[in-house]
This record gives structure tokens, C-alpha cells and sequence, in this order.
């Protein structure tokens, strides 16, 4: 079965208006054709929950869009580490072309999913990387390597700065998407963001247009170096997350 989701381009369109984020022309269109394309492959394999369109729209379109109108992605290296199914990356850069992304996720399947509908799409500056986050963090050229490290729904906000702030130079910004419920990770992760070298900044809550729920970006500054020896093995971090 294959799938037209051109009749979301207005939905799209008000929903970035009303986000106050602009698009390039062909913007709405081609995350039109991005999510054809996920539904289609969805049936295949297992890469979203949500197959309604109008959800595609409001819960990962403009879910993703929304952290443009945070900050200014224009030119900035990005990673977008536990992708999935590419959100919030392959928004950011569809709606934000001048910016050079990386996509990783541990899961291969997906990756290569994600290379092959980037190049249907023609997105080109898009890394498509299949590692663990852990693990690539220590490679020269990624650690320290990103202005801006961006993920959603793949950990508890702990785990997810351990795993997350090593990728970004100092001076840049982790932003962790998460729900409006995540005021007691967000307790907890204080302490173990300045261990990490990073600073919580003011949580920023948003309204998803057209779906009736609000959204929170936990923003985080990296003030200083991570300490080597982070991020730690993945079997370390689960037995102790750190406090
Ligand atoms: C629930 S999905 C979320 C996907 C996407 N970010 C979204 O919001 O739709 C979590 C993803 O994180 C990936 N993941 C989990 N732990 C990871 C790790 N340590 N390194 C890289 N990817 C990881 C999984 O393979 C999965 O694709």
C-alpha cells in the first residue's frame, strides 16, 4: 500500500505558522513525501506508532519544527543521537537546509532506511550513522564535534546528558525533548549535568499545534569539557546512572 500525504501540506503550514518557524517552499511538500514514505515502509517494519496522518503531522512534524523556533539551527552542526525514524533531525534539516546533520542510532535497519529516504528526498549534508551512542562519543571528530545534540523519547534525562553532551563543543547546546511530566528526571539530572560539564538552562515548554498537548525542551549548556571517561559503557550507565 502506498500512501499520498500531500492533503497535510496546510495542516503543516499552519502548524509551523502558528509555531512562528519558517519554511523553505518545498518544505511542507517534502516532509509530505518523508512521511509517505515512513508510513509506507512502517508497514514492513516497525518505525512509528503513529500511523494517523494528522498525528504525523502535529506529533512528529511539528513536534520535531518546534525547537527551530528555539534557537537558530542556520549553519550548525547537529546530531540527532537515538533518531529513530529520523525525528527530530530529518524536520530540522528539511526546514532548515543549511544545516549539516548527523542521524544515529544503534539500530541498522533503520539507519539504512534513513539513507535511502534521504536520498529519495535529495537531502543532501545528512550523515546516516549506525552506532552506539556511547561508543561513537569517543571518537575523535565527535566528541566536542557538534554545536547542537538533539533526541527524543530514547532515555531517562540522566542517561540521555551522559550519552548526549560528550558530542557537544563547549559553548553549544544539548536539547532534550521531553514531556511536561519530566519534572522529577528533571530534579534528579541537576547534579549529573554540571558533572558533565553542561548547565540546566530554563525548561521551555510548547504547544504542539493542532494537537492539543504540550511538549517540554529541557535545555542544556555545555560551560566545560566532559570528563574523560564519560560517556561510560552502556552496562555502567544502566546498573548506575549517575547522580
Ligand atoms: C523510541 S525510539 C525514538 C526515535 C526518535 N528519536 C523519535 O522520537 O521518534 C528510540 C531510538 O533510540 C535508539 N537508541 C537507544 N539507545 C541507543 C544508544 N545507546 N545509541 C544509539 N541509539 C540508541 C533506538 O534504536 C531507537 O531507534
Amino acid at each position: 500500500m502506498t500512501f499520498d500525504l500531500t492533503p497535510q501540506i496546510p495542516r503543516i503550514r499552519r502548524g509551523l505558522d502558528a509555531l512562528g518557524v519558517r519554511s523553505p517552499q518545498n518544505g511542507p511538500a517534502l516532509l509530505a513525501q518523508y512521511g509517505a514514505l515512513l508510513l509506507e515502509q512502517n508497514q514492513v517494519m516497525n518505525l512509528t506508532a503513529i500511523t494517523d496522518p494528522d498525528q504525523v503531522t502535529d506529533l512528529h512534524f511539528l513536534d520535531s519544527a518546534a525547537l527551530l523556533a528555539y534557537t537558530d539551527f542556520s549553519t550548525k552542526t547537529v546530531i540527532d543521537v537515538g533518531t529513530g525514524a529520523g525525528f527530530p533531525g530529518v524536520p530540522l534539516r528539511i526546514l532548515e537546509p543549511s544545516l549539516s546533520l548527523t542521524l544515529l542510532d544503534s539500530l541498522g535497519k533503520r539507519v539504512h532506511w534513513l539513507e535511502s529516504m534521504c536520498e529519495t528526498l535529495g537531502l543532501d549534508g545528512v550523515t546516516c550513522l549506525h552506532a552506539r551512542a556511547e561508543e561513537q562519543a569517543l571518537q575523535p571528530g565527535f566528541r566536542d564535534g557538534f554545536d547542537i545534540a538533539v533526541s527524543r523519547a530514547v532515555a531517562s534525562l540522566e542517561v540521555l546528558t551522559e550519552l548526549c553532551l560528550p558530542y557537544v563543543k563547549v559553548g553549544g547546546l544539548f536539547l532534550a525533548m521531553k514531556s511536561v511530566d519530566a519534572r522529577e528526571e528533571l530534579d534528579r539530572a541537576g547534579r549529573c549535568v554540571s558533572k558533565l560539564g553542561g548547565q540546566l538552562l530554563p525548561a521551555w515548554d510548547y504547544a504542539i499545534p493542532g494537537a492539543g498537548v504540550t511538549h517540554r525542551l529541557i535545555p542544556i549548556r555545555k560551560v566545560s569539557p566532559t570528563p574523560k571517561g564519560f560517556p561510560r559503557r552502556w552496562a555502567k550507565i544502566q546498573k548506575s546512572p549517575l547522580v
